[in-house]
Formats: structure tokens, C-alpha cells, sequence
């Protein structure tokens, strides 16, 4: 069975747009999402034209700068100070990657963490660790969604192997798996003998980046298979997984295009709806 991640997206940005409808229909103003790109990286201008545009139709108002490739560190860093220090702003994005001459630890670690909607920051990183209320980042949270979704509602005790150990993906996935009981091994590009950890998973979250590197036959019978990657390949898009020969023995499986990435989309509007009422709830 494919996981329609874009249905799925679909059906929770309804719910969306009726909580911001309801925060309207009482006096309170519409969640702010400010979104901060820089440079002129192709994929990047379609990932944020999209948040614009999910945030839109959900009631949410984007207000994006754009900023010239060779922006000063100094004048990022005074813009996300200004934009912490606006009470109107209730989320905060930096699109990465950013340029090469820009510091992302620097940019991520200057964003308010009540305001930090990507779930990027050291504290909130810390908070998920800790098992604190923070904010998730967004493709783990839609990757656990999703597995939800086709029915895996009890993880305790599933092996769950992530392949992959970035701060954006790789690292809280498997701490969101923990928190759910599954025992987690996290695999990366220096682990021997990848294919016997992945044939021994109930659950496979691929998030390396490199074009079908999990082969089909790798996938146990009735194993859950969601593929992060997203690789374009002499023109269209693969994931990280042989989707095609794994769907044989998987239970379910997230597909390339239309799994992880629209609900990626879709956690971050859920992100900046709790942004705001964290916020209000604080101001009161
Ligand atoms: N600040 C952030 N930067 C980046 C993040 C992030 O979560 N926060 N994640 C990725 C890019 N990304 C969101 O920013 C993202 C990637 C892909 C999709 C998506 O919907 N993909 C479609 C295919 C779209 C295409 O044609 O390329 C799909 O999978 O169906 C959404 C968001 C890195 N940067």
C-alpha cells in the first residue's frame, strides 16, 4: 500500500483553516509566519512559494523576505532579531541551505525558540530529547503522521531503523520513534553492512539523499517504508528507496513525490498555529 502524504496533507490543512477560522471568529488576529530565503537556489524558491501558498489557503498570513545571495551574516542575524522581537510575528523560518558564506549554526541559534516553527534550535532539539513540549521538526513530525495514518498507531517494541543522522531529519525521528516505544538504530553513511539493518526493520525511515539506495529485496515482509529523500535524477524525482520493488514487501510505503514532502509543508502550519496560541497564552 503507497501512503498518499499528499491526501493525508490535504485532509489536516482543512482542520487547519477551521482552528484559524475559529481564533478569527473570536477576535484573535491570524498566525504570522515569517519566512526568510536567501539566494536564488531553484528547489528552495518552489519549497517556499509552497509554504506561501499552503499558509494562505489555511488562513495563515506569510509575510517572506527574500534576500540577495551575497547578504552580510550581520544584516541576517539584525533581521531575525527584529522579526523575535515583533509581537506580531508568531513563527520564524530560515529556508536552508543557505549560501555557503552564511553560518547556519549561527542563523538557526539567533531565532527565538518560542518562535523557532521549524523545530531547528539547540533548546528545542534539547526540549525533544528531554521529552519537553518544544517544537518538532517538520518532516519527522509528518513522517510519524504518516505511519499513523496506515494504521501503525502502537509502535512498542518494533525495530526502527533511520537511515540517516541530520538535525533536520535523521536525529529527532529517532527520538520521536523512542518516545513510541520502538527500539531505534540510527545507520549513516559509515555504518557496516547497511542491507542487514535495514532487513532486520519493521520500520525504515530513509533520509540520506542518495537515489534509491535502499534496494527493494532489503525490505522485510510487512515492514513500514517511509522515503524521505527527494533526489532529482535526469529529470524527475526519486527517494531514497527502491519504492517500486520494496512496495512487494512492505506494509506500507510513503512515495516520491506526494509522501514526506507535503506533509512536511503541513506540520509547519501546524507548527505556527501553536506558535501562536503559545504565545497568547503566555501574554495573558
Ligand atoms: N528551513 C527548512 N529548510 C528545509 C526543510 C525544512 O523543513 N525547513 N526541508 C527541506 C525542504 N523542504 C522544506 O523546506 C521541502 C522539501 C520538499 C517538499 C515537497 O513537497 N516535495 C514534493 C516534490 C516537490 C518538487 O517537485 O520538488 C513531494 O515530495 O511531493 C516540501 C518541502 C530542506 N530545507
Amino acid at each position: 500500500m503507497r501512503i498518499d502524504g499528499k491526501a493525508l496533507a490535504a485532509a489536516r490543512r482543512e482542520a487547519t483553516a477551521e482552528a484559524v477560522q475559529r481564533r478569527t471568529e473570536q477576535g484573535l488576529p491570524a498566525p504570522v509566519l515569517a519566512v526568510i530565503l536567501v539566494g536564488e537556489d531553484p528547489a528552495s524558491q518552489v519549497y517556499v512559494r509552497n509554504k506561501e501558498n499552503a499558509c494562505r489557503k489555511a488562513g495563515i498570513e506569510p509575510r517572506t523576505w527574500r534576500l540577495p545571495a551575497d547578504t552580510a551574516q550581520t544584516d541576517l542575524l539584525d533581521l531575525i532579531a527584529q522579526l523575535n522581537s515583533d509581537p506580531a510575528v508568531h513563527g520564524i523560518l530560515v529556508q536552508m541551505p543557505l549560501p555557503k558564506h552564511l553560518d547556519e549554526q549561527a542563523v538557526i541559534d539567533a531565532i527565538d525558540p518560542d518562535k523557532d516553527v521549524d523545530g531547528l534550535h539547540p533548546v528545542n532539539a534539547g526540549r525533544l530529547a528531554s521529552g519537553l513540549p518544544g517544537f518538532v521538526p517538520c518532516t519527522p513530525q509528518g513522517a510519524i503522521a504518516l505511519l499513523e495514518s496506515a494504521g501503525l498507531t502502537d509502535m512498542t517494541g518494533l525495530k526502527a531503523v533511520v537511515v540517516g543522522r541530520s538535525v533536520l531529519v535523521g536525529k529527532p525521528m529517532a527520538q520521536l520513534l523512542l518516545e513510541r516505544n520502538a527500539t531505534v538504530t540510527i545507520c549513516h553513511s559509515r555504518t557496516r553492512d547497511l542491507a542487514s539493518q535495514v532487513k532486520d526493520a519493521d520500520i525504515v525511515v530513509a533520509a540520506v539523499g542518495r537515489p534509491e539506495l535502499i534496494q527493494g529485496d532489503w525490505i522485510k515482509d510487512g515492514a513500514y517504508v517511509i522515503d524521505v529523500g527527494i533526489n532529482r535524477v535526469e529529470g524527475h524525482l526519486v527517494g531514497d528507496v527502491q519504492t517500486e520493488e520494496a512496495e512487494k514487501h512492505a506494509a506500507a510505503i510513503t512515495p516520491v513525490p506526494g509522501g514526506c514532502g507535503p506533509m512536511t509543508v503541513q506540520m509547519l502550519l501546524e507548527n505556527t498555529l501553536l506558535a501562536a496560541r503559545r504565545q497568547e497564552e503566555t501574554a495573558r
